[in-house]
């Protein structure tokens, strides 16, 4: 499917350079370091799985990266800015369902299509029915979330960061909850919005966390593993185009 959310192209979003990169970046909470001087960097294009035990920092680096949290040292660049700058590129999809369940799944897009504002305070709107259609559910379904399986709630949480047309997705344990279908099913949506073309030019650049490694292994070009706040290997796939 090739689709594109945003009717306009935007003003010069081809940026050479790596799509985010971090420099010596530690964050810490006390005494504790989440992440321990961090430096790597995410090629625009590619798909990255981030892998880990329990506590290893994944979810951190992805909130680093999304501009949700400061890092106490060192530097994180997105598309050579700060994240903050870049907010309206990115999108960030949590494990948490952050949907209501009382709504259905595009009133629920409407509402946070309604708080993604640009800089300039312009909503940064796509299109929250061509985004429910991209994950495969219908647009005009009138049942509340809450009434829906574990799957559609995260094909309706997928929807919501899509209908943005983000450059960056940004996605913190996809496939928890799915069963083997419903997961299949989120990594083939995944690998069709990485064709999506880009208004103005450029790529998709895809960063996930997991603990499903098999799941992800033919999309993602590269897997980084983590462990006690390092990334202690980095491995590319065979055939990577990143
Ligand atoms: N706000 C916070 N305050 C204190 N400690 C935190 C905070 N956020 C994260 N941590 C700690 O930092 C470490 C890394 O957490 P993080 O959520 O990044 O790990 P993770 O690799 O994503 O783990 P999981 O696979 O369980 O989601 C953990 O020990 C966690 O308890």
């Amino acid at each position: 499917m090739q689709t594109t959310l945003h009717p306009t192209p935007a003003a010069s979003s081809t940026t050479t350079g790596p799509a985010v990169a971090l420099k010596d970046c530690s964050k810490i909470y006390g005494s504790f370091a989440a992440l321990r001087n961090v430096s790597t960097a995410f090629n625009q294009g590619s798909v990255t799985m981030l892998l880990g035990e329990n506590g290893a920092g994944k979810s951190t680096l992805l909130r680093v990266i999304a501009g949700l949290i400061n890092p106490t040292r060192g530097s994180v660049q997105v598309f050579g800015s700060t994240p903050q700058q870049q907010r309206q590129r990115m999108a960030f999809m949590s494990h948490a369902p952050m949907l209501y369940d009382e709504l259905s799944a595009i009133e629920n897009l409407q509402y946070f299509a309604g708080l993604h504002r640009g800089p300039g305070g312009c909503a940064c709107v796509g299109n929250p029915e061509m985004a429910l259609r991209a994950v495969g559910l219908d647009p005009f379904l009138k049942r509340p979330v809450g009434q829906y399986s574990q799957g559609m709630r995260q094909r309706t949480s997928l929807a919501r960061v899509l209908q943005i047309d983000p450059q960056i997705l940004l996605l913190d344990e996809p496939f928890s909850n799915l069963d083997v279908a419903s997961a299949r099913q989120m990594v083939e949506l995944l690998a069709d919005f990485r064709t999506w073309p880009v208004a103005g030019g450029g790529h998709r650049t895809i960063i996930l966390t997991t603990h499903q490694a098999a799941l992800a292994t033919e999309l993602a070009d590269i897997t980084l593993t983590m462990a006690a706040g390092q990334i202690i290997s980095v491995e590319s796939a065979v055939g990577a185009h990143a």
